[in-house]
């Protein structure tokens, strides 16, 4: 094993992310991040048109390009290497993380199909992006008829399959491209298919298909409830999925000479099992514990926590053991959009006078309108929102819901909308940690990473709003340096996951602290808030559904 000059090693980190892959290398004594680099992907979400011909994608679509996520390794790796100036012989591991459920079908040798020879016309030959939600349909059968068959796993998974997960998707392709369905050999989360292509041979990791892919108890659903599902869809987990489970942390095998060659990495370093961007957030925040519950908010929030306790969660993405850190309970629950509401408002929402201002000012859009909506008090704006604009993953599940926003009058100005927005996104983690707290689980700290950490008007919302202390990761990359951190575990540097985190991992405590007077009118627009959710998401008024659908046929 190689060291640098001062014996220092290192072990790099990508975070494949939803617009880019992030590396980065840290130093395995301390986890220093000592150099990093951001690749965007060229395609991005593919949600409007396919690249290849123009055809015009149905709503709900999300897909993207493998080619995009190889330029990361070829372009972001050695661009963090050389910012780190360190000597690429001392760096003994990588590690991978990706959003998830986004999977794709190939060949039995890991190539995609929208890469092989006459179908990148095929929409359904290219991975599904977590965020596609086209197949709520197919997630809506196979929950009504696991329920109706008692299927043992399903309270393991909150008691609703999310239209996000493996099997909705992949009954999708199949529903609707037969010929597709035929043509995949392996149907595999991104998560593994960079593995596959990192260290040349096939892995699975216990995560992704712990969560996403209803691997439960050692089995995935029996081939009598395929078979019920669709006759089609019987061999599906013998002929696409099987293979055997890896551990997080595990050696998934060595860096390949072409892989290698992509990353200006030696060839035959650790390669770490895959896993999710969230899940590896864990260890870099040092938030391994049981009751730790780990926010990573971004463009959507995962939360994460582990336990020694097995409980049915209502609503939770999912419970899987070892899901988070070998030998113990791992829970996932999650709100499908919270900064792409905030996004999504920036871009289509505001007036050209408020780009003006914040031109003038020299800053953002979000933080001119973050600052605005900082000066007034809670309540002060009237209204109440909720924040379902791409869908509801906990504790509804349910991706056909839509966003909602009630008390407009015509004094309402962008930064009340902006900041009720920001309150619902609060309100709907409240909702997910409380139905933890009264199942048997409860969060004793709140510990937030991703990017929305920077907005700290919004962090203080989130502890009034939850009535408890933030604390929060001491670092700008959480997933890559997580990554990292497995990297470490993968390659011998530590024992397991728990001793690399507690040694790489960086938190500080309680950095945004409740503020009573807040939480008081808070508790009050939760109360409504939690009128509205139940009144539009659990059938008091299925408006939101009967539009869902008016939309879905105006535009068939
Ligand atoms: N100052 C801000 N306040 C609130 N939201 C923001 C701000 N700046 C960016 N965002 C939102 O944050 C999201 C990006 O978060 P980030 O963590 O960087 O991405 P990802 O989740 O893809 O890793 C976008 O959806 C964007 O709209
Ligand atoms: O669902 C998961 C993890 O389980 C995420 O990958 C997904 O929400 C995408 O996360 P980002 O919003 O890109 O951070």
């Amino acid at each position: 094993m190689q060291v640098s000059a001062n014996g220092d090693r290192y072990v790099v980190g990508v975070d494949y992310g939803t617009l880019s892959g992030r590396a980065v290398v840290v130093r395995v004594s301390d986890g220093a991040e000592v150099g990093s680099a951001v690749h965007e992907y060229r395609h991005g979400v593919i949600d409007d048109r396919l690249p290849e011909t123009g055809a015009p994608l149905p709503g709900g679509w999300a897909l993207q390009m493998p080619e995009d996520w190889r330029s990361v390794l070829r372009e972001a790796v050695p661009k963090a290497l050389s910012a780190a100036e360190v000597d690429p012989g001392s760096v003994i591991g990588i590690g991978t993380d990706f959003t998830a459920c986004t999977v794709l079908p190939t060949l039995a040798d890991g190539t995609p199909l929208n890469e092989v020879p006459g179908l990148a016309d095929r929409p359904h030959a290219y991975p599904k992006l977590w965020k596609h939600h086209a197949a709520q349909r197919h997630a809506d059968r196979i929950n009504g008829l696991a329920e109706e068959r008692g299927e043992p796993w399903l309270p393991r998974y909150g008691g609703r399959i999310s239209a996000e997960w493996q099997f909705a998707k992949a009954l999708q392709v199949l529903t609707e491209d037969p010929e597709i369905y035929d043509r995949t050999e392996r149907w595999i989360e991104a998560a593994d298919w960079i593995i596959w292509q990192l260290c040349g041979v096939e892995t699975r990791n216990v995560c992704t298909a712990g969560y996403k892919g209803i691997h439960s108890d050692g089995q995935y659903p029996s081939r009598d409830y395929l078979t019920a599902l669709n006759p089609d869809f019987a061999d599906f987990v013998e002929t696409r999925l099987a293979h055997p489970l890896a551990p997080l942390g595990g050696l998934a095998g060595q860096l390949t000479p072409q892989a290698a060659a992509w990353t200006g990495l030696p060839a035959g370093i650790a390669v770490a099992v895959g896993n999710v961007d969230a899940h590896v957030t864990a260890a870099a925040a040092n938030a391994v514990e049981p009751g730790q519950m780990l926010a990573i908010m971004g463009t959507s929030t995962c939360h994460v926590m582990v336990s020694d306790v097995l409980a049915d969660v209502p609503g939770m993405c999912g419970v899987v053991r070892d899901g988070i850190v070998p030998g113990r309970w791992g829970y996932e629950a999650g709100q499908s959009g919270v900064g792409d509401i905030f996004g999504w408002f920036v871009e289509h929402c505001v007036p050209a006078g408020y780009v003006e201002e914040a031109a003038r000012q020299g800053i953002g859009v979000h933080e001119h309108l973050t600052a605005l909506a900082a000066a007034q008090r809670p309540g002060q704006h009237g209204l109440v929102a909720l924040d379902w604009h791409n869908g509801n993953r906990s504790v509804l599940v349910d991706h056909d819901l839509s966003g909602v926003i009630v008390g407009q009058t015509l004094a309402t100005r962008p930064e009340d909308q902006y900041r009720a927005l920001i309150e619902a996104t609060a309100f709907g983690t409240r909702t997910i940690v409380s139905a933890f707290d009264t199942s048997g689980v409860p969060v004793t700290e709140f510990i937030v990473a991703g990017g929305l950490l920077k907005n700290q008007f919004l962090m203080q919302v989130y502890a009034d709003v939850l009535r408890r202390p933030l604390s929060v990761i001491d670092s700008e990359q959480g997933p890559a340096l997580g990554s990292a951190i497995h990297a470490a575990v993968a390659a011998g540097a530590y024992p397991d996951i728990t001793a690399a985190a507690a040694a790489m991992g960086k938190v500080r405590r309680a950095v945004y602290q409740p503020d009573p007077a807040s939480a008081d009118v808070y508790d009050r627009l939760y109360a409504e808030y939690e009128r509205l959710h139940d009144y539009f998401g659990r059938g008091g008024n299925d408006v939101l559904h009967r539009l869902h659908a008016l939309r879905e046929e105006t535009r068939a």
